[in-house]
C-alpha cells in the first residue's frame, strides 16, 4: 500500500488548469521532493495532499483511503515558522499535542525530547523572537515531529534561510527522517536542495502544472553538493528547466505580441 497515491488528479483555479493529470505513487518511508519553477502547482498539490484543498477530479489516497480533509497523520510544515510569539519554545512545540488528550506533563516531556533532537533543549524557555531564523525553523520542525506524523508535508521550509543554515537544516532533517518510518513530501525550487535530501525527485513543469520527469537517487547520506553525481544531475535538471523556460517565454512573447 502506498503512503500517498493519486490517479489523474486535476485542479483548476478560475478556469486555468493548475494541475494536469497528476499520477503519483509514494512508498511508505520515502523522501520525495516536488521540484519545479514558481507557479507550477507544487504548493497546490501539497495542500491537496494535506487535505486543505480539494482536487476537482481524480483519485487521491493516503494509505489506501481517500483523502477527504486534514488528518492527524498528515502534518504540514510551512516556509515561515509561524510560531506563537506569546508562547515559549517548549510550549510552542507541545501545543499541537493538546488536541490528542495528552496531559500537560507528558506534553512538555515529549516537547523536550523533540527539542533535544534538534539541539534546542537548552533554549526551551526562550521566546521565538529571541531565536535566529534557523533556530525558529528547528522549533517548527520539532513542533511537526512531536506529532509523529506518518506523512510530513514540507512547503519550502528552508528557503528563507541563509545558505549555510539551510545546508545544516537539510542534513538534520535527513538524520531525523532516517530514524523514523516517516514519509516526507518536500517542495522546493532549489535543484541542489532536492538532490541533497531526497530519494526521489519529481520535476514539475508549469502551464499546466504536471510531473514531467522523475529521478531516483540511489546515493548514500550525508550527501555533498560537490559529489560528481550531484553536480552532473544538477546540470542536467537545470538544462531541462531552462529549455522549458525558453519555450514558455517564447510562447508568452508570441501571445503578448499578438
Ligand atoms: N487559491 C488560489 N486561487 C487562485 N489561484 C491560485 C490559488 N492558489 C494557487 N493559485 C495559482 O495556481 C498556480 C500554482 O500555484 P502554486 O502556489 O501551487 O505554485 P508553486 O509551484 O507552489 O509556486 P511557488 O514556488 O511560487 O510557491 C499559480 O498560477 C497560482 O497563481
Amino acid at each position: 500500500m502506498f503512503a500517498i497515491s493519486s490517479k489523474e488528479l486535476e485542479k483548476s483555479y478560475g478556469g486555468e488548469l493548475v494541475l494536469n493529470k497528476i499520477n503519483l505513487e509514494v512508498d511508505t518511508g520515502q523522501f520525495v521532493t516536488l521540484l519545479g519553477p514558481s507557479g507550477c502547482g507544487k504548493s497546490t498539490l501539497l495542500h491537496i495532499i494535506a487535505g486543505l484543498e480539494d482536487q476537482d477530479s481524480g483519485q487521491l489516497d493516503c494509505q489506501g483511503q481517500p483523502i477527504t480533509g486534514p488528518a492527524q497523520n498528515r502534518v504540514m510544515m510551512m516556509q515561515e515558522a509561524a510560531l506563537f510569539p506569546w508562547l515559549n519554545v517548549e510550549k510552542n512545540v507541545a501545543f499541537g499535542l493538546k488536541e490528542r488528550n495528552i496531559d500537560k506533563e507528558k506534553r512538555l516531556e515529549l516537547a523536550h525530547q523533540e527539542l533535544k533532537k534538534v539541539g534546542l533543549a537548552d533554549v526551551k524557555k526562550a521566546y521565538p523572537h529571541q531565536l535566529s531564523g534557523g533556530m525558529q525553523q528547528r522549533v517548527a520542525l520539532a513542533r511537526s515531529m512531536v506529532l509523529k506524523p506518518d506523512i510530513l508535508l514540507m512547503d519550502e521550509p528552508f528557503s528563507a534561510l541563509d545558505e549555510q543554515t539551510r545546508f545544516k537544516l537539510q542534513q538534520e532533517l535527513v538524520k531525523l527522517w532516517q530514524n523514523t518510518d516517516m514519509t516526507i513530501i518536500f517542495v522546493t525550487h532549489s535543484i541542489r536542495e532536492a538532490l541533497l535530501i531526497s530519494e526521489r525527485v519529481l520535476v514539475m513543469a508549469s502551464n499546466p502544472g504536471q510531473i514531467k520527469a522523475e529521478y531516483e537517487l540511489d546515493l548514500p547520506y550525508p550527501r555533498k553538493p560537490n559529489q560528481q553525481k550531484i553536480v552532473n544531475l544538477e546540470a542536467e535538471i537545470l538544462e531541462d528547466l531552462l529549455s522549458e523556460d525558453d519555450q514558455k517565454q517564447k510562447a508568452l512573447i508570441e501571445k503578448v505580441a499578438g
